[in-house]
């Protein structure tokens, strides 16, 4: 039988536990913990995210701070909002949504926010704690998969793990958290040849390219951990959009022991992994939860 990796119910739990930490410690503080997050322009993918995040936000009892900006605000103006949120007492974690318009430089952005206050864990500092195994703010989909295959029992260490794709936003920290976890680990990206030799070698393959029914029965060795990180929308032959991973989960999930759907996998862990650094940030930063610190996804 394979095992289903249930994000949504993951998520459900983890956001349970850290309502009631929220709960308890909002009081001690005087004040919830804050997250804002940044978005400009109108994508509506993106704007579909922003809304889940707030709504998920509320459900924790995390105040929102978030912007909306029209696609030609200038770069000048997010460096002085982002300088405003650094200094806002009351925020514990901003994030940008990214994709940002053309004329946004992201990364210089990105490299203005406190690093204590980082909670997609972009920052240098932030990915530097990382390549060192420090504690530190962590990129929340590596994260989530981390907690999925943890919670799920999934033993790592020593196992062949090979990740697809080479982001800063997912595949090198899943690389890093990967081999911090003593796996044997491999990035592979679009320009590796004969992927699917490697991939069929793997004990656990992470999917993040997006592009959909990528990863076929083909790339996947019997008994493998098959773990899809891939957002992609589909139209349907109604006419209708749907969302579907990286992976032909119908072909690939009888050969893997255990599979992430899509939706309902890492998605949802994403969004709690955002809600679980806002807290670690905020805990970090209140002296009043100093005793707290390091409880948080134990
Ligand atoms: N600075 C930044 N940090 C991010 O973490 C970030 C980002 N920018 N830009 C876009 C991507 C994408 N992303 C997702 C979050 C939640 C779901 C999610 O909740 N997915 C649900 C379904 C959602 C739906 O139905 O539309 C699921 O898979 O079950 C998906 C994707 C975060 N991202
Ligand atoms: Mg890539």
């Amino acid at each position: 039988m394979t095992q289903i990796l249930d994000g949504k119910a993951l998520a459900k739990t983890i956001q349970a536990q850290l309502t009631a930490k929220v709960h308890d410690w909002t009081p001690q503080v005087g004040r919830p913990p804050g997250l804002a997050v940044i978005m400009v322009g109108d994508n509506p993918a993106s704007a579909a995210y922003v809304r889940n995040k707030e709504r998920a936000c509320d459900r924790v009892g995390i105040a929102s701070f978030g912007q909306k900006l029209p696609g030609d605000t200038p770069q000048a103006y997010l460096e002085g909002l982002i300088a405003e949120l650094n200094a806002d007492e009351r925020v514990d974690g901003i994030l940008l949504q990214l994709p940002v318009p053309q004329h946004i430089n992201d990364v210089t952005l990105l490299n203005t926010i406190d690093p204590n206050k980082d909670a997609d864990g972009l920052h240098p500092v932030n990915l530097g704690r990382l390549v060192r195994g420090e504690p530190g703010l962590r990129s929340c989909t590596p994260l989530g998969v981390m907690q999925l295959l943890h919670a799920n029992g999934i033993d790592i260490a020593g196992k062949q793990a090979v990740v697809i794709g080479r982001s800063i936003l997912v595949g090198k920290p899943m690389a890093l958290m990967l081999l911090e976890a003593n796996a044997t680990v491999t990035v592979a990206h679009s320009r590796t040849h004969n992927l699917s030799a490697l991939t069929r070698s793997a004990d656990i393959v992470v999917s993040a390219i997006g592009r959909s029914h990528f990863l076929t029965a083909d790339h996947i060795q019997a008994g493998a951990i098959v773990v899809d990180v891939g957002i992609n929308r589909i139209e349907t032959s109604a006419g209708q959009y749907r969302l579907v991973g990286d992976v032909d989960y119908e072909a690939v999930s009888p050969i893997a022991s255990a599979i992430t759907p899509v939706p309902g996998g890492v998605g949802p862990m994403t969004v709690t992994m955002l809600l679980h650094n806002t807290v670690l940030s905020y805990c970090q930063r209140m002296p009043a939860l100093a005793h707290e610190r390091g409880t948080l996804l134990s």
